[in-house]
């Protein structure tokens, strides 16, 4: 990328630096934006560094060690600088590693720092200031540890100031994000898992509409955008989003995307009840399996990430299947489909271009709304669980995640359909969502990639009620005449993105690239660990 330079300096700056005890030769390429250098020992290994992935440069002195053992010390006080950078190893994990150069010219070490500095500046898109909200009480309780002792040192270290809001309750981050004075923040981070991001997505969004006059309740209301972007750093129970959107669980690599100001869109479904906004999801809407895993698990939270291997097991015995009425318009502007090989990645090119085209058909279609003419398909069936994710849903409990294929900024979420079954093929099934077999090629799975979506039960539809006097059911409530058939005569719960929807029946449309997080997608041709501890479970099934 060619970079507009202040006037009157080098494109390029080629000096011998010390390095340890020798010389190296570094270049700072400026108009490519590298830094490379020569490392004297560790067999002459070459770094190269992309000045967008430099964290900070600072003036230092060398230490006592570095003092003692360099032969330049009789000769004169050395000047040192250190360029603190992004290291990247295996599984996508990032690191903050450091080298630190000198030389014996004060001018010439200057000039090295000011240059460095200075091309930092010029990236505007990395944040100044940040909101920080801490759930103390998400995943294992560490997310205050964690921000404190991996997070914030880094942040000061990149000169970025933070207010800190520790949440005292569930809804603190939303409710504050209605009042605060957004316009003071370059982005929100948010410590902790999935259904805290949910909170300050929701807060964002919201803000953003109530500011524009939106009504959310409008299930065809064109949203507002949301440029703001969202940092994700995890400590949550399952961390899907960032799992799913940077490719590893991990603070330290979470924050340096948020350092070097990265970008990535992201799809938000919008989820109503008869004209009524329940909520935004971003991941997994699930009924049934998920759902019923989700309602179990709230009254365990006291176990922790434990509590969903718990509510699993007992929600898997149980074998549950729910009988309903699925909807769906298919995404025809997008490129892809839910049985490509190749996954979302970062530049994705189906992106892309689904953004181009779903742009130019609210140009061409203006106000009038063809979208409700297009065609919809409609499934009836007994479901195990139905599944609609916006993105692939990887975690570490499921490293390619429900729908490997699933795009994060294509304007569609892949609808997948798991019908009754025995309980050893649905166990098949769940496996394969842990190895890297096809998880959708079973008779009994269908997915589809859809934009927008409406289920209904079947329990709902015969009583032709309101669906809440149904929630009132009590959850678990068997079919008397056949006991051990499975079937349920309550409804599941709809699992959103990890909490749980009052209404079964819901109206589900997929907002293109509605809001961004401090993320790039996953990065091709990173050494991935083959960490799909499952696989061998499968063969002897
Ligand atoms: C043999 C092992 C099969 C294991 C199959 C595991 C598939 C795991 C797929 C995880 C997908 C997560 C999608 C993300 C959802 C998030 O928006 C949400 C909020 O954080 N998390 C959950 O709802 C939390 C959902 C947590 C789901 C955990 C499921 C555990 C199932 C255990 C089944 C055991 C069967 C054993 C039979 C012998
Ligand atoms: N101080 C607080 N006290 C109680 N609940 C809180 C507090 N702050 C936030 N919450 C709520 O806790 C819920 C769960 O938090 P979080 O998502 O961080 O952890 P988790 O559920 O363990 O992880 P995951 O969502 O990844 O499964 C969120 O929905 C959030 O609304
Ligand atoms: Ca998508």
């Amino acid at each position: 990328m060619e970079r507009q330079l202040p006037a009157g300096r080098p494109p390029r700056l080629v000096s011998s630096l010390g390095l340890g005890q020798r010389c190296s030769e570094v270049t700072l390429d400026q108009e490519r934006g590298l830094l490379a250098w020569r490392h004297p020992r560790r067999g002459g290994e070459n770094y190269f560094v992309p000045t967008s992935e430099i964290i900070a440069v600072e003036e230092s002195e060398l230490n006592k060690k570095q003092r003692n053992t360099g032969k330049w010390h009789k000769l004169a006080k050395p000047h040192s600088f250190t360029v603190y950078y992004v290291k990247k190893a295996r599984n996508h994990r990032w690191w903050c590693r450091d080298v630190t150069f000198w030389c014996v010219d004060e001018n010439l070490c200057n000039q090295w720092t000011q240059a460095l500095k200075e091309l930092l500046e010029m990236q505007k898109c990395r944040p100044k200031r940040l909101l920080v909200y801490i759930n103390p009480y998400g995943g294992k309780r560490q997310g205050k540890r964690i921000y404190e002792q991996k997070v914030a040192p880094l942040f000061s270290l990149a000169s970025i100031s933070t207010d800190v809001v520790i949440t005292e309750h569930a809804n603190h981050a939303k409710d504050n994000l209605f009042e605060v004075n957004i316009n003071k923040y370059d982005g929100v981070v948010c410590v902790g898992g999935d259904g805290m991001f949910s909170e300050v997505m929701h807060g964002l969004i919201g803000r953003m509409q109530k500011d524009s006059g939106i009504d959310q309740n409008n299930p065809k209301a064109p949203l507002v955008q949301c440029n703001i972007r969202i940092g994700i750093i995890p400590a949550g129970s399952t961390d899907c989003v960032c799992y799913s959107t940077v490719g590893i669980s991990d603070p330290v690599t979470s924050a340096l995307h948020i350092i070097v100001g990265d970008s990535q869109p992201l799809d938000v479904s919008s989820v109503h009840h008869n004209n009524t906004f329940l909520k935004y999801s971003v991941s997994l809407l699930g009924y049934g399996f998920y759902g019923d895993i989700l309602k179990d698990s709230e009254k365990k939270r006291w176990m922790g990430p434990m509590r969903y291997d718990y509510s699993g097991f007992k929600t898997f015995l149980s074998h549950h299947y729910y009988e309903g009425t699925i909807s769906f318009q298919p995404a025809k502007h997008t490129l892809g489909s839910p049985r490509d090989k190749d996954s979302c990645r970062t530049g994705c090119y189906i992106c892309k271009e689904s953004e181009q085209q779903l742009a130019e058909q609210q140009k061409k279609c203006g106000l009038k709304n063809e979208e409700d003419e297009e065609e919809w398909k409609v499934i009836k069936g007994k479901f195990l669980a139905i599944n609609a994710v916006n993105m692939s849903c990887a975690c570490p409990r499921s490293p390619k995640g429900l729908s490997p294929a699933a795009h994060l900024a294509d304007g569609s979420a892949d609808l997948i359909l798991v019908r009754k079954c025995s309980r050893f093929d649905f166990l098949r099934h769940l496996v394969r969502n842990t190895n890297q077999n096809d998880q959708f090629d079973f008779s009994f799975v269908d997915v589809y990639r859809v934009k927008s979506f409406q289920f209904t039960s079947k329990l709902s539809e015969d009583n032709g009620s309101n669906v809440a006097d149904i929630g009132k059911k009590r959850f678990g409530q068997f079919c008397r005449d056949h006991p051990a058939c499975c079937c349920n005569i309550a409804d599941s719960t709809w699992n959103c993105d990890g909490e749980t929807l009052d209404s079964s029946a819901i109206e589900v449309r997929v907002h293109c690239q509605l809001m961004k997080l401090f993320a790039r997608g996953i990065e091709e041709n990173c050494k991935d660990e083959a960490a799909y501890s499952h696989s061998s479970i499968e063969h002897l099934l």
